[in-house]
């Protein structure tokens, strides 16, 4: 509410001044907002006319006014000239449905093993729900937002995926790695001024649908678009040293160190930073995993000088900063 105070105004009829007219008492416009601007322009002049590749997480979209916030964003990197790209995920929610549904899933190596029955959930879930509600809150913001889905215009062909868990190759099903992109659907939007929304599903080369995790979906796009970057949201800080057993985020890290720790990893951060390596490796400048639990990471991420989540980018020295968590959840004294 604004602050309205009586004071003494001039009558516009009479010329005279009149007391008792409430004046809006504004509070002195606050410099660290316009630095803040000012600090954006050189990301601004970087990325105009560019394409990011967005991957927004199933963690980091459950919560409603985080959704709300990350639609902004991606709305005002369309209006600030960029051209954002988004794929997304929906793990919890595929897997709150499985449950509703009594069909069991499990995850090896950060994969779900996908039966054909699971299938059919997974895509209604990912093209039906969680990509019609994106495309939703986005269009808020303007009729921008287009929904795909790896099937349409054969924006991806995907071949039957395994992983190897402790030494020995596991059988996932329906699961499915994208080994090609026809971007050009994509780019007839991109050239239309809208952003596109695309959920992981892929067909095989006789059709058959396949579960494809999004993170692996957003690199394997990111590539054939010659994205400048790819921005992976998820639900921690970033790339933790020692997981668990530290609170050390790696802030940047080079390709070829990357590679050496993959082996290391655990869970959902395996296809995550598989997918930035692949990205960098094939050409994508940068890759950057940040924490889609902080309202507006994209912005804070793509406009501010400050170190948010794990940078894979060619030819840095490893570098580390301690988890802001741990700070705040010692402040809060939990
Ligand atoms: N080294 C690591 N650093 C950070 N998180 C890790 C690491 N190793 C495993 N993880 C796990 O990976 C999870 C992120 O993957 P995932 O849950 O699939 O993310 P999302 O749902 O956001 O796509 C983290 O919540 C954490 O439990
Ligand atoms: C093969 C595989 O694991 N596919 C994922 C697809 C969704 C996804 O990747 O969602 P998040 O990004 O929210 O984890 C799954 O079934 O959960």
């Amino acid at each position: 509410m604004s602050d309205l105070t009586p004071d003494l105004t001039t009558d516009l009829t009479t010329g005279q001044l009149t007391p008792d007219q409430p004046v809006e008492r504004r509070n002195r416009p606050d410099p660290a907002k316009a630095e803040t601007l000012a600090e954006a322009l050189p990301w601004l002049m970087t990325y105009h006319g560019k394409v990011i590749v967005v991957k927004y997480g199933g963690n980091a979209m459950t919560d409603d006014s985080l959704k709300r916030a990350f639609a902004e964003d991606i709305a005002f990197l369309r209006y600030a000239g960029f051209k954002p790209v988004v794929v997304h995920g929906g793990g919890p929610q595929i897997s709150s449905m499985l449950d509703r549904l009594g069909i069991a899933s499990e995850f090896r190596g950060g994969l779900r093993v996908t039966t054909p029955e699971a299938m059919d959930v997974v895509r209604m879930v990912l093209v039906g729900q969680v990509q019609r509600e994106l495309v939703g809150l986005i269009n808020q913001h303007g009729h921008i937002a287009v929904g795909l889905s790896g099937e349409d215009a054969g924006l991806f062909t995907a071949e039957q995926a395994s992983t190897v868990v402790d030494g020995e190759e596991v059988d996932l099903g329906r699961v499915g790695e994208v080994t090609k992109v026809r971007p050009e659907a994509v780019q007839d939007l991109l050239d239309a001024g809208r952003i596109p929304v695309i959920s992981s599903v892929a067909p095989d080369a006789d059709g058959l649908i396949h579960n494809v995790n999004a993170d692996t979906a957003a690199a394997a796009l990111a590539v054939a678009l010659r994205a400048e970057k790819l921005l992976v949201l998820t639900d921690v800080e970033g790339l933790y040293r020692d997981w668990p057993d530290s609170d050390d985020v790696i802030q940047e890290i080079s390709p070829e160190t990357l590679a050496a720790v993959m082996p290391t990893l655990a869970s959902g951060m395996v296809p995550k930073m598989g997918a930035c390596l692949k990205a960098v490796t094939e050409g994508v400048p940068r890759a950057t995993v940040v924490d889609g639990r902080e309202p507006h990471s994209v912005l804070l991420e793509i406009f501010t000088d400050e170190g948010v989540g794990t940078q894979v980018l060619p030819g840095v020295e490893t570098r580390l900063r301690k988890a802001y968590g741990s700070a705040r959840n010692k402040e809060a004294g939990s």
